[in-house]
């Protein structure tokens, strides 16, 4: 049985933001690994594994023993589940920290029945603590993204977000006022999965259900922060079988899932250095990608079968474990939306993508026939580069014009009316302040010209290339067709980053605009 502390749901209420809880307030950064915990599922059937919950270890006599940060006992129930997969992870979630639970394991053994105990478990403690939240749920069946709180929303994309590290483009967001609303949610969501029966389980899920919770807290300066909490639901890994619509889903499961394996190995072979990580082979990974990358708080839960007739998919299921369980974490408590420091960061993840997107567009060789592809996913993300490049110049800008405007502008402004209001105030004083703001509002209307300018050499850049790109797909289009599909997702995924990052300049723009207008006054 668990040893930890234990917390009633009825009693319990977390102490927000409170130093009694395991991080403190203080504590930006938090290093920890990913908890691994085992779940055998219990079944009056012969079993040649051993579970010794009090040692966590899980033992087979000829693969021999595996060690995790717990093994549940058979008769443990999803009260004992909550407190050690889920408390923790829901603690530094209102802490403003983004945290992670997902179940993992073969089709039938239990992922879908521990994970509806732990939502439910985590939202009576959820609203002890807030009074309200923000909630989308979601599903990949067949590598696409539904949303599953419209109908009728499918195959949504991923874009990069600033903020948020992801976002998927067009996915609802509702906001819930009661443990009931976001149960009713969930159910809704729930009906609408994709499930069918297969050789193992009658009411299989075939698709990732994934349950996404965004709480708001105000930190200790009284800035706002929104911290996120996702509850993934995995489609259980499987053999193959004969029917050939759950053969097709079988192997997008299996895809996705060995993705998820290839991203989980290679993060926890090599913790230090930024190798390329593959989050893009999937939409799995590349939604948990924010998650996987270390800043988030990850609890897996593995759901296993004693059965000897699995002891292959076991095996694999306790050997994923072990993978997840060697990654290093350094989870950050997220900061306000204006956050300097926060910016940086953000351009840091925008750069390390395009890194990325060069990474993989170098190590893949250029398929037959598809060269022109190729070109134009390099010259996309060369542009790409050139526009982090700027958006950091302009965001090292925006913090200066903040800084500037504040001590010259601002306080310059305010000095003058309380000498006035004093009746102490000197011609020669207020001729001095009036100059140095003239003087900067000229070098910010040079700024701005410079940064419009720059923005239009862009645009017509991305013209070139897409005119391009246009006429090279007309030459070659008959000898592509059938291998550009897959990469045409990828080219419309770079447009839309480009149009982001083009609003996101925008929206610099803006704040520059309304620094120059505070000046003017
Ligand atoms: N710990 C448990 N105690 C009692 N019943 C359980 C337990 N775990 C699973 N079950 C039952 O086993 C069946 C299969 O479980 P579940 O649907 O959760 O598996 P799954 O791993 O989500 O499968 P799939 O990947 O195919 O969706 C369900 O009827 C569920 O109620």
């Amino acid at each position: 049985m668990p040893q930890s502390p234990r917390l009633s749901r009825s009693s319990s209420r977390l102490s927000l933001l409170s130093s009694s809880s395991t991080i403190s307030q203080d504590t930006p950064v938090h290093s920890s690994h990913i908890h691994v915990s085992i779940r055998p599922k219990y079944e009056d059937i012969p079993t040649s594994w051993i579970i010794d919950s009090n040692r966590g270890i899980v033992e087979h006599s000829e693969l021999g023993t595996f060690q995790y940060d717990h093994v549940f006992d058979v008769n443990d129930n999803n009260d004992d589940l909550y407190q050690i997969v889920a408390f923790p992870i829901l603690e530094k979630f209102l802490q403003g920290y983004n945290g992670t639970i997902f179940a993992y394991g073969m089709t039938g053994s239990g992922k879908t029945y521990s994970m509806r105990g732990l939502l439910e478990r985590s939202i009576d403690v959820l609203f002890e603590n807030v009074n309200v939240v923000e909630c989308s749920i979601l599903e990949i069946y067949n590598e696409k993204i539904c949303d599953l709180l419209v109908g009728d929303n499918t195959d949504l994309k991923i874009v990069d977000d600033k903020k948020d590290g992801v976002k998927v483009k067009g996915l609802s967001e509702i906001r819930v006022e009661s443990v009931n609303q976001l149960l009713e949610l969930i159910d809704r969501g729930e009906s609408l999965r994709s499930m069918d029966s297969t050789d193992y389980n009658h009411t299989s899920s075939r698709s990732h259900f994934i349950v996404k919770i965004k709480v708001f807290i105000v930190d200790n300066n009284g800035n706002r922060v929104s911290s996120v909490l996702n509850f993934c639901d995995l489609a259980g890994s499987e053999r193959a079988t004969t029917h050939i619509d759950r053969r097709k889903e079988g192997a997008y499961i299996n895809k996705s899932l060995l993705a998820l394996g290839t991203v989980i190995t290679k993060l926890s072979e090599n913790t230090t250095n930024m190798s390329h990580i593959p989050y893009r082979d999937s939409k799995l990974t590349r939604f948990l990608q924010p998650s996987l990358n270390g800043q988030s708080a990850i609890s897996i839960l593995c759901t296993m079968q004693l059965g000897i007739n699995f002891i292959g998919e076991t095996t694999n299921t306790l050997r994923f474990g072990l993978r997840a369980k060697n990654i290093q974490l350094n989870i950050k408590k997220n900061s306000s939306d204006y956050d300097v420091n926060k910016l940086i960061q953000e351009n840091e993840i925008l750069k390390n993508e395009i890194l990325e997107l060069q990474n993989t567009t170098i190590l893949t060789p250029p398929p037959a026939g598809g060269d022109e592809l190729y070109y134009e996913l390099v010259a996309e993300n060369s542009i790409l580069n050139e526009q982090v490049e700027h958006l950091k110049r302009l965001q090292m800008e925006k913090s200066l014009l903040v800084s500037q405007s504040n001590v010259d502008g601002i306080d310059g402004l305010s000095y003058i009316v309380c000498e006035e209001i004093g009746d102490r105030v000197t011609r020669n004083r207020c001729n001095e302040i009036i100059a140095k703001i003239k003087d900067n509002v000229k070098q910010y209307d040079l700024r701005i010209n410079e940064m419009e300018s720059y923005i239009s050499h862009l645009e017509n850049r991305l013209r070139i290339s897409e005119g391009e790109v246009e006429r090279s797909k007309r030459s070659s289009s008959h000898q592509v067709s059938n291998t550009i599909l897959p990469n045409d997702d990828i080219v419309d995924e770079l447009r839309d980053e480009i149009s982001e990052l083009q609003s996101s300049m925008k929206r610099k723009d803006a704040i520059i605009r309304a620094l120059q207008g505070i000046r003017d006054i």
